[in-house]
């Protein structure tokens, strides 16, 4: 018989120690500067065990407590899911669909809402009712075709700011304004608590510690973007023929502030790429290069995954942008829940009561994760066979009435 548990301060040790045989890992030296720092941000009062008859722990889960900006910059507690991992020896046994169940059961005692994760693997969650709601991808740039066309339309002014190159460790206060100003503003972004930025800003705990930062202020002065970025060792020359500049983020409060980073970043001497992770296809950037070619987009992937735990009042919770009516057939397998809701927009408010009224999509908990933020439309779903239309015009209302005025975007890694 397995037992699963929630934890406490005292269960740490064991934790940590559990979770790296599940990823064949060994602890990490905490005497390293930074090395099992990480695992300070590990909330155990949150933590979820899987512990044997004979007592052996073999599955561990948590949630951190986050912040998460909806669509119409309203912003909500979320459960960050996260450090699940069940010993290779006890896999495949329903362990971890037990500590899901334990987990959700325990949010929902909470009364948290909404609960999110990055999936290590894509086939993982959907049976839990998790559907990936943000997409990333990384935006590679030749640096010899790195070329900035000049704006066309004609109010663009050039940028009346200015760059600094710092340390990340000496401007972390100025990095967690700037953080916490963009991420109120983005839907899809997370907060980043105090305590992680002490713990490398959110960078996994294998990352090297150091980076540098170029940190832009307006034209008073006032910090309104950064990029953090490495450089890859050398310089390019026979040997050696790529040297990367990879910018693992870039924060910028609006347009101007990104486009004085990126300049500075293309402007780098002594590279042949810079790559910007977290720009995703779509992005500005790709339509300033004169050579539009010379930046290619790669590595594109799920990023932020979303469960609601409580549909109407996650539906309620989020912004709107359009007038309408829509009734909802949601199951929730996992769970063993099914509920049909109407949800009624006026005004940039939605109402959501239970209702008998013919449906007009049918879906489960995971489509609903995944269309939510927006960042997903609900006619995609329709069209690959996942969610059912119950008349031609269903997926068209659906899609007007989940748009958001921008699309979610998360760069977290957690
Ligand atoms: C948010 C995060 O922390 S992401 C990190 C996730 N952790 C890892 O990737 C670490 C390495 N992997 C592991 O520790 C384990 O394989 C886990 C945690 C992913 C799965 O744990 P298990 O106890 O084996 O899962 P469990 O037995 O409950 O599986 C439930 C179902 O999911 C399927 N499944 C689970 N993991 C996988 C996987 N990695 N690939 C394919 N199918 C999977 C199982 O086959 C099973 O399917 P079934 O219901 O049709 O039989």
């Amino acid at each position: 018989m397995m037992e699963i548990r929630s934890t406490t301060e005292q269960d740490r040790e064991v934790f940590v120690d559990t979770f790296h045989a599940a990823f064949g890992r060994f602890p990490e030296d905490t005497t390293e500067d930074g090395g099992g720092a990480w695992w300070s941000a590990v909330e155990m009062d949150r933590g979820v065990l899987a512990v044997t008859a004979d007592g052996r722990a073999v599955g561990t889960a948590a949630a951190y407590s986050f912040e998460l900006t909806l669509p119409g910059e309203v912003v909500v507690p979320a459960a960050g899911v996260t450090v699940v991992g069940v010993v290779p020896s006890h896999r495949r046994r329903g362990v971890l669909t037990a500590m899901m169940r334990h987990q959700l059961a325990e949010l929902r005692e909470r009364g948290e809402f909404l609960s999110v994760l990055l999936a290590s693997e894509a086939v993982i969650y959907r049976r839990f009712g998790y559907g990936p709601a943000t997409y990333t991808g990384r935006l590679t740039v030749s640096r010899r075709h790195a070329e900035l066309a000049a704006p066309r339309a004609g109010d663009a002014r050039p940028d009346s700011g200015s760059v600094e190159v710092l340390r990340s460790g000496e401007c972390r206060e100025v990095l967690e304004e700037v953080y916490d100003r963009y991420r109120r503003a983005q839907p899809g972004a997370i907060s980043r608590p105090r305590r992680w930025w002490d713990l490398r800003a959110g960078q996994p705990p294998i990352a090297p510690a150091q980076r540098y930062i170029a940190l832009h202020r307006d034209a008073d002065g006032v910090p309104d973007g950064y990029a953090s970025y490495v450089l890859s060792d050398g310089v390019p020359d026979a040997v050696r023929r790529t040297v990367t500049l990879t910018v693992d983020e870039t924060i910028a409060l609006n347009d101007e502030a990104f486009t004085a980073l990126a300049r500075y970043v293309l402007g780098h001497d002594l590279i042949t790429e810079a790559v910007f992770k977290h720009v995703p296809a779509d992005h500005p950037l790709r339509w300033q290069l004169a050579d539009f070619r010379a930046g290619v987009v790669g590595a594109e992937m799920d990023w932020l995954w979303v469960r609601l735990l409580d549909i109407p009042r996650a539906l309620t919770a989020r912004g709107w942008f359009a007038d309408g009516e829509l009734v909802l057939d949601v199951d929730d397998p996992f769970l063993g829940e099914h509920g049909r809701y109407l949800l009624t927009v006026r005004d940039g408010k939605a109402e959501c009561v239970p209702t008998g009224r013919q449906p007009d999509l049918s879906l489960d908990a995971t489509d609903l994760g995944s269309i939510y933020l927006g960042g997903t439309t609900p006619s995609t779903l329709v069209r690959a066979g996942h969610i059912r239309a119950h008349h031609p015009a269903a997926a068209t209302l659906a899609d007007t009435l989940f748009r958001t005025d921008q699309p979610p975007h998360c760069l977290h890694w957690f």
